[in-house]
């Protein structure tokens, strides 16, 4: 099985999770929060009161489980082509995959990668919802979660080993088809103006993920709302009864706009960093012959 996409994909979702965490922290935010009227108006109450800090709250699991997360996704996604077309990613410019055997093996990617994702997102979702300032006024109350580690125990303790995997199952049901038309979109674009057998070039490869992250975001942004909101659930108990249950409640209450919330950040997130994913990765592998 070769490695290489493994690593690749692994140093390539580092470079875009740092470039996009601040972008992310607003939109968790704003999906989960009632507090903010918008994004400038959550950019502006974040920075006051938490500092520039406050955006990169909850990113060092991130960076930890990026590794795992994102070789999980590259590497199936290119072994599965693999399996499926017999052509390595080396010959694969010359050989092109049809669209429906990228799209499986982008879904399978996808739906594998959950499994690593899922604990991760939640704690990081968890911390970025604390919304305590880090030089606390002496006498206010301390955050609930000191920490990755120690939000990770606490989850464990309160809400049992199950409860590390909240949201995992609306997780699932936004990756798996949404990482299938993010590779999609990815090989199209790249494969306009391209002749066969050639290269894209970096400005393509930057322009294509940019676009595939757009794409795929726009498609999974409704069931990202229900993803976080399902996972702040777990603080209160018996808050929504599954995926099903948090849709309608969530629609009934706030109207079909809800589905929408953070789209708009979601793609202006999108763009640099799968732009800079993507671009890393190809040229990850090239360099590697
Ligand atoms: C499939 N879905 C849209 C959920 C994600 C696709 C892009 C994944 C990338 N690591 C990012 O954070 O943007």
């Amino acid at each position: 099985m070769p490695v290489e996409e493994f690593v690749a994909g692994w140093i390539s979702g580092a470079l875009g999770l740092v470039l996009g965490h601040p972008f992310d922290t607003v939109k968790v935010r704003l999906q989960t929060q009632t507090t903010y009227r918008g994004i400038i108006d959550c950019m502006v109450k974040t920075y006051r009161h938490e500092s520039l800090l406050g955006f990169f709250k909850g990113m060092s699991f991130p960076i930890a489980s990026i590794a795992m997360v994102n070789s999980v996704l590259f590497g199936v996604y290119s072994n599965t082509l693999l399996a499926l077309t017999a052509t390595s990613h080396r010959e694969r410019r010359a050989q092109p995959p049809s669209y429906i055997h990228v799209f499986i093996a982008g879904c399978i990617g996808g739906f594998v990668q959950v499994y690593c994702l899922a604990p991760f997102d939640l704690i990081k979702v968890r911390l970025q919802n604390q919304t305590e300032p880090r030089a606390r006024p002496p006498g206010s109350p301390p955050p609930r979660y000191r920490g990755p580690v120690h939000c990770a125990v606490s989850i464990f303790q309160e809400e049992g080993p199950r409860g590390l995997f909240r949201g995992a199952w609306a997780l699932t049901l936004r990756d798996t088809p949404t990482m299938g038309i993010y590779f999609v979109t990815y090989e199209w674009l790249c494969r306009q103006s391209t002749r066969d057998g050639q290269d894209p070039s970096p400005a393509r490869v930057l322009v294509a993920g940019g676009f595939a992250g757009i794409a795929s975001w726009a498609v999974a942004t409704p069931l990202d709302v229900i993803k976080s909101r399902l996972q702040m659930a777990g603080l209160k108990r018996g808050a929504y009864r599954g995926v099903l249950d948090c849709m309608v409640s969530s629609a009934r209450q706030e109207g079909l706009g809800v589905f929408f919330r953070g789209l708009t950040i979601n793609s202006a997130r999108a763009f640099p960093v799968n732009a800079v994913t993507f671009l890393s990765y190809e040229y990850l592998l090239r360099s590697w012959g």
